[in-house]
């Protein structure tokens, strides 16, 4: 028996948390069992309380002052105590059917998506068949407001490849808190968004070669002058070899999130459910007879 999983990921403050409990309160209003798991030792409120959560297992701030590290080591050593306690997870999981939707809630700090290698165990223990089975989707969330700034939406959306390819299971990504940016960007300019388009570099109204038709040569400018340089040419040829990345290999898309509307919800969920494949593997359910008294009655 498979279970059903997504694990929601992101730079810090993209919204992971919002999207859980949207998602937690939608699945409830639907009817559907949801199972929610917090894995950031940092997080101190929750909107609807964790069923199992990794500060019952070790706390940060314990780590913090044991050990004399600062939040993100102490964030690498939570992780790295987790997998070496990977029976902690199996005992709350375990009896867990397929009905649920484990809602996996994940912390911000971007090392753990590119840099180091446990979150990649972390997803092979979880899916393993034989053993729990999880069939789980990586969500991705990038801050629309990144939009605004072109090289940060390139930089976010590498991570958000970066991700893709370590994690080697069903991924979609998530261009959040679309409602900041309402009203801001015409729905054409925004497709240039949802598929990452190369060009938009070079209308970038931030670029000085568009901007003011300069072209800064990057070798004359003084090395010890940070912003020269990072204003400069090579800036630019940076993020243009970052969007060519994107572009050859094609795999990063976006869809657009609005936690404040339940209907975005919706469609993200759709999505989930579709690439986990959870509607096909459910049992058909036998409506309780006051479902079956009001169908009759309608
Ligand atoms: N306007 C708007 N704000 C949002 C939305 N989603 C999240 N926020 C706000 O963004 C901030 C960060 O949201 P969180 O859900 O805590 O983000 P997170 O990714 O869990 O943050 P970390 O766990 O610290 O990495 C909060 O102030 C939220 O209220 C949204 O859809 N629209
Ligand atoms: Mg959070």
């Amino acid at each position: 028996m498979s279970k059903f999983g997504v694990m929601v990921m992101g730079p810090a403050g993209a919204g992971k948390s919002t999207f859980c409990a949207s998602l937690i309160t939608h699945l409830q209003l639907n009817r559907r069992s949801a199972f929610y798991v917090n894995l950031d030792p940092a997080a101190e409120t929750f909107e609807h309380t964790p069923d199992l959560d990794i500060k019952d297992l070790i706390s940060l701030e314990d780590v913090m002052e044991e050990m004399k590290l600062g939040p993100n080591g102490g964030l690498i050593y939570c992780f790295e105590f987790l997998m070496e306690n990977l029976d902690w997870l199996t005992e709350g999981l375990d009896s867990l059917t397929e009905e649920y939707l484990i809602v996996i809630d994940m912390p911000g700090q971007i090392e753990l998506y590119t840099h180091i290698p446990i979150l990649p165990k972390l997803v092979r223990f979880l899916t393993q068949p034989g053993a729990l089975n999880v069939r789980l989707c990586a969500a991705y969330l990038l801050e629309s407001t990144f939009i605004i700034d072109r090289a940060k939406y390139f930089a976010g959306s590498l991570s958000a490849m970066s991700a893709m390819i370590m994690l080697e299971v069903p991924h979609i990504n998530i261009l959040s808190k679309m409602d900041l940016v309402k009203g801001q960007i015409k729905k054409k300019e925004l497709k240039r968004f949802i598929v990452p388009d190369t060009s938009l570099l070079e209308d970038d109204p931030a670029n000085p070669k568009t901007r003011a038709g300069l072209d800064i040569d990057v070798h004359s400018a003084d090395p010890t002058d940070k912003n020269a340089l990072m204003s400069g040419a090579s800036f630019q040829r940076l993020n243009t070899a970052v969007a060519g990345l994107l572009e050859n290999f094609s795999m990063v898309s976006f869809l657009k999130l609005d936690c404040t509307d339940e209907d975005s919800v919706a469609a993200i969920l759709s999505y989930i459910d579709d690439c986990i494949q959870y509607h096909e593997a459910q049992e058909p359910r036998e409506l309780p007879d006051e479902e079956i008294g009001m169908e009759e009655e309608e």
